[in-house]
């Protein structure tokens, strides 16, 4: 996968070089670009921004700019195109999912009150466009939404994670996970000042462990996340004696 991040603040993408997703880069899995948008800013002052029509606060990112940026990373190739946005679709796990089958990927990163709206306008004539949100707080800026978006897509690529099989245990993952968030977790020793391992997980028994981790996955979801649990399937919530 091809991923192009057009920002500018290019030094905040410093974290896609360590960890699993550097570890991606040097194999070859993931090759990510990252453009600073000043360099197609042709006034002195190197200017991407504006006071935004209609007045009101804040800077409004400038349209030419933009546009020159994306025409000369692209080319006439077709990547899928993701702005971060407060005002955006939700990112969840399942369009996590989806942008990872995606060859190619381009985050345009903006800033202040947000990008001119006719550069969403004007590519998504041309490219599958999403305007994705992270959250309803608001940040500076995309650039923290597109580190998130990068790793939650890049660890689900082939080889990425040791272990193809953590993928589907995630919270949230399609599957048995949906709408369940995982459970609590333990590792040695078996005693931690005084605080035993639940048996359950000593006992080697494969199935009781499963039952367990997903009573437990369950427990949590209706405690921490009530809007979640609303949506299994009521007879899962029942046999499990859940009460909200
Ligand atoms: N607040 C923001 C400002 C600029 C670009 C993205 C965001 C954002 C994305 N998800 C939540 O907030």
């Amino acid at each position: 996968m091809r991923i192009d991040i057009i920002s500018i603040f290019p030094d905040y993408f410093a974290p896609l070089d360590v960890s699993l997703i550097g570890k991606a880069r040097e194999r070859g899995t993931l090759d990510v670009r990252v453009h600073q948008l000043r360099d197609w800013a042709h006034d002195v002052h190197k200017s991407v921004d504006d006071t935004p029509y209609g007045g009101g606060p804040g800077m409004v990112m400038k349209p030419e700019v933009w546009g020159e940026a994306i025409d000369s990373v692209i080319g006439d190739g077709a990547p899928r195109m993701v702005v971060p946005t407060p005002s955006g679709r939700p990112f969840t796990q399942e369009l996590a999912q989806e942008l990872a089958g995606e060859p190619w990927l381009l985050f345009a990163c903006g800033r202040y009150e947000g990008i001119d709206s006719r550069v969403v306008e004007e590519y998504s004539e041309r490219l599958r466009v999403d305007e994705v949100g992270i959250g309803d707080y608001v940040l500076a800026g995309g650039e923290v939404a597109v580190l998130v978006m990068v790793e939650a897509v890049g660890r689900l690529l082939p080889g990425v994670l040791g272990n193809a099989q953590s993928a589907v245990d995630d919270s949230f993952a399609p599957g048995a996970m949906r709408n369940l968030v995982e459970g609590p977790v333990y590792t040695k020793p078996p005693v931690w000042r005084g605080r035993e391992v639940p048996d359950v997980l000593l006992s080697g028994h494969h199935g009781k462990i499963a039952r367990w981790r997903r009573d437990q996955a369950l427990r949590r979801t209706v405690r921490n996340r009530p809007e979640l649990a609303a949506e299994l399937d009521p007879e899962m919530l029942d046999k499990h004696d859940r009460k909200l």
